[in-house]
């Protein structure tokens, strides 16, 4: 007989991860509050970017609040699905994509080049694909989905101090697409969207597979289980990353339309599993504003991206630098003779 109860899910440590109460930081945040109150500007001119410093000193518990080591970390992955014809890219794209990472010279290379942010590729299997959710499960086992959340971890290896998640994984639009169906509630044409650009026929297809992957799993409301039935590994990587950061005090940043539905997963164990997260932009794939409306959050940009790979993520990080740098580096009346409110 094993030493371990058969009742016990694998799954359970990241519920609890999801579900801990969060950390006490109110005397950071009335320190970082009371700062920017005295910095050398009209009170609220800064605007979000006052509101992104307090959430970083919130989650984080510094005040002043500082982000010297960002990190874009991208997972790539292939799905079962994409057999089906649901993309207007081959999975050979996948492996291609991982290469062109580690050579530099993909989109979110250059954005991270320009701004000075780490970035790491994490190669989930690419020549396996997992399973295809329109006819069977993604992983074989809770066991192997809770391994490859596992790999989520390394994500905040090595001092990282602000997360921005990314992904490559042809057909993972119908899969995120499949999770907020079955998350959120709707059918599946309203979360089918271009993804890489599909329509008409190959946007049947879609929504079919979808359909097919909601009808396997209709009554399951486990968002664990969803993942595992009905999700992929580069998004199992993705909400273990989430959960590993929350537990460290690490800010995370989201970025598109497949990494917040890693969110969602979280957010569904419990809501204030992702108060760590910031969400980077909104998509222009079509249902990522709907998505992000069911979580109660709003994106800081809005480019017409839809690309993934954590760029939306990378941009965002520029953004949080330099609230940080501002709250930080600015003086305050009294430091600089500046003259106050009259
Ligand atoms: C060259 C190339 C680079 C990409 N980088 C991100 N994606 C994006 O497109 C894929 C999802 O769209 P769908 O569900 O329609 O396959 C994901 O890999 C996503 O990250 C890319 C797609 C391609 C073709
Ligand atoms: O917003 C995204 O993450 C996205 C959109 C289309 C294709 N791949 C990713």
């Amino acid at each position: 007989m094993s030493h371990f109860d058969a009742d016990v899910s694998p799954l359970d440590d990241f519920r609890a991860l999801a579900r801990a109460p969060r950390p006490d930081h109110s005397d950071a945040l009335a320190a970082t509050r009371a700062r920017e109150a005295a910095l050398t500007k009209p009170a609220g001119s800064l605007g979000r970017l006052e509101k992104l410093a307090e959430w970083l000193t919130a989650v984080t518990g510094k005040a002043p609040p500082t982000v010297d080591h960002p990190r874009v970390v991208v997972f790539a992955a292939s799905h079962g699905v994409a057999e089906e014809g649901v993309s207007a890219y081959p999975s050979s794209v996948n492996a291609q994509m991982l290469a062109s990472f580690r050579d530099g010279k993909a989109a979110i290379n250059q954005i991270c080049a320009a701004y000075g942010i780490g970035l790491s590729a994490f190669d989930l299997a690419v020549d396996i694909p997992s399973g295809n959710i329109a006819v069977e499960d993604a992983f074989a086992s809770e066991r192997a989905a809770a391994a490859t959340m596992a790999f989520g971890l390394e994500a905040i290896a090595n001092g990282v101090d602000c997360l921005a998640l990314g992904e490559m994984g042809i057909g993972n639009t119908t899969v995120a697409a499949a999770l907020y169906a079955a998350l959120i509630g709707g059918t599946a044409a309203d979360w089918c969207g271009a993804g890489t650009g599909v329509s008409g026929e190959a946007m049947a297809r879609k929504i079919a597979a979808v359909d097919k992957a909601l009808a396997r799993v209709a009554g399951e409301e486990d968002p664990l289980v969803l993942l595992t039935r009905i999700g992929g590994r580069e998004i199992a990587a993705m909400v273990g990353a989430i959960l590993a950061a929350r537990s460290q005090k690490v800010p995370v940043v989201i970025d598109g339309f497949v990494s917040t539905a890693a969110a969602a997963v979280a957010y569904k164990i419990a809501p204030q599993a992702i108060d760590h997260c910031l969400f980077a932009h909104r998509s222009a794939e079509a249902a990522h504003g709907r998505a992000l409306e069911a979580m109660g959050v709003s994106p800081l940009l809005d480019l017409g991206m839809r690309l993934g790979e954590g760029t939306g993520a990378a941009l965002a990080i520029g953004i949080l630098r330099a609230a940080a740098a501002c709250h930080s580096g600015m003086s305050t009346f009294a430091e600089a003779g500046v003259d106050g409110p009259v």
